[in-house]
């Protein structure tokens, strides 16, 4: 198979490792181009143990970058470093395909970044062009897409499970309580109070309660699923002390009706034909242990003992379908590849 030449910015963080991780076994990948910031000249093993069974590119520079080497580029870093590179790579090398974990092409409109994100956008004029990367929901832009901006870890999981059935008018979009936990990798590698062993072993913590940036996008996509603007809904997170993994539990009110058989009916409708998302059978539970390491979401709807109301419980491993899996899923659809390619893997377990 002929190879595609891929860069991916920010391979000393998370994602961009777990991205190169599933690239090395990709059949028509190779990884010529690998940026990092603090660990800029040092080779990929001498940041990850994992990687000293393979042979890599040396880890440089991002202006050292030279992109005439590349036909694909995905972006791992911080939200607000990566307009400004995203905007020149576009500019200047129009046949590279850009796909981007992180937050900064998320949002349609750059008021809403500047309000969540605290930050003027500088690359307005290119996020017309960015394409929601939710692939079982936005497949056939994807395909030809420049620029795919890939969902968040927490909003894959509840619009996943939730946007189905907005637009199918079987739950009330106006009152969606959604209860979110994710593991440490969700924040990064960067040292963090919060993220050291010491504070967040043994404990389960919320944060960013009423405030977290990824309501964002869940308002966005669930509103423009029921044909509501201004939606607003109920979304906190938590962080529990295992290394990946990422679990949200929604609680939905139904409208027009509708059972939890019929909320069960329409995800498997959708979905018949997704090799990665799994509806359970019965009322079989979704836990992180079903899709760890893999690009698997197992989700089910559970009937609540309170009449017109469902439990819609979603899980993913954050740095798979969470973020560098979803990323290859659509780099493959923009490549007209098959979607699974370098995704096989089952879950690990235990
Ligand atoms: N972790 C997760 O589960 C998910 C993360 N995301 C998003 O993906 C992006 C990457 O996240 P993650 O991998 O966890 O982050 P990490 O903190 O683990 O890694 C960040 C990477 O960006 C590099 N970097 C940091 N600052 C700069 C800068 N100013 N210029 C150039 N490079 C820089 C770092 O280099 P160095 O280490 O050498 O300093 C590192 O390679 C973020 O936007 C995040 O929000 C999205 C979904 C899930
Ligand atoms: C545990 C933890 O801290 N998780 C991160 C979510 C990671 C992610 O998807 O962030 P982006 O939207 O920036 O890509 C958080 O809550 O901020």
């Amino acid at each position: 198979m002929e190879k595609i030449k891929v860069g991916v910015l920010g391979a000393s963080g998370y994602t961009g490792a777990d991205l190169m991780r599933l690239a090395l076994r990709h059949p028509a990948i190779e990884l010529t181009v690998l940026t990092a910031n603090s660990h800029a000249g040092k080779p990929v093993k001498d940041v990850f143990k994992h990687f000293s069974h393979v042979t890599l590119p040396d880890l440089i520079a991002i202006d050292e970058a030279d992109w005439k080497n590349v036909d694909a580029v995905f972006c791992g870093l911080p939200h607000g470093t990566t307009q400004a590179i995203t905007k020149q790579i576009f500019q200047t090398h129009p046949n590279v395909k850009i796909i981007d974990m992180s937050a900064d092409f998320r949002l349609r409109d750059p008021v809403a970044y500047k309000e969540w994100y605290g930050l003027d956008h500088v690359a307005t004029e290119i996020q017309p062009e960015a394409v929601y990367g939710l692939t079982e929901l936005y497949r056939d832009e994807i395909v030809n897409a420049r620029l795919i901006a890939c969902p968040g870890c927490y909003p894959t999981a509840v619009l996943l499970s939730l946007v189905p059935l907005a637009r199918e008018g079987l739950v009330d979009a106006t009152d969606l309580v959604i209860d979110a936990k994710s593991g440490v990798s969700g924040a990064g590698r960067g040292l963090k109070e919060n993220t050291l062993f010491c504070e967040a072993g043994e404990g389960l913590a919320p944060y960013a309660v009423g405030k977290h940036r990824h309501m964002a996008e869940i308002e966005q996509e669930i509103g423009r699923a029921a044909g509501l603007d201004g939606l607003r809904v109920n979304f906190t997170p938590h962080l529990i002390p295992m290394s990946r993994g990422e679990l949200t539990t929604s609680y939905v009110r139904m409208k027009n009706g509708a059972s939890a058989a019929d909320l069960k009916e329409v995800l498997a409708s959708t979905y018949a034909e997704d090799p990665f998302v799994t509806l359970l059978e019965g009322e079989a539970l979704p836990q992180t242990q079903m899709v760890r390491g893999s690009n698997y979401v197992a989700m089910n709807v559970i009937p609540d003992r309170i009449a017109g109301r469902a439990i819609v419980i979603s899980t993913l491993d954050n740095l798979v379908k969470g973020s560098a899996g979803q990323a290859l899923q659509n780099f493959n659809l923009a490549y007209g590849l098959d979607e699974t390619l370098g995704l096989e893997q089952l879950p690990l377990f235990p």
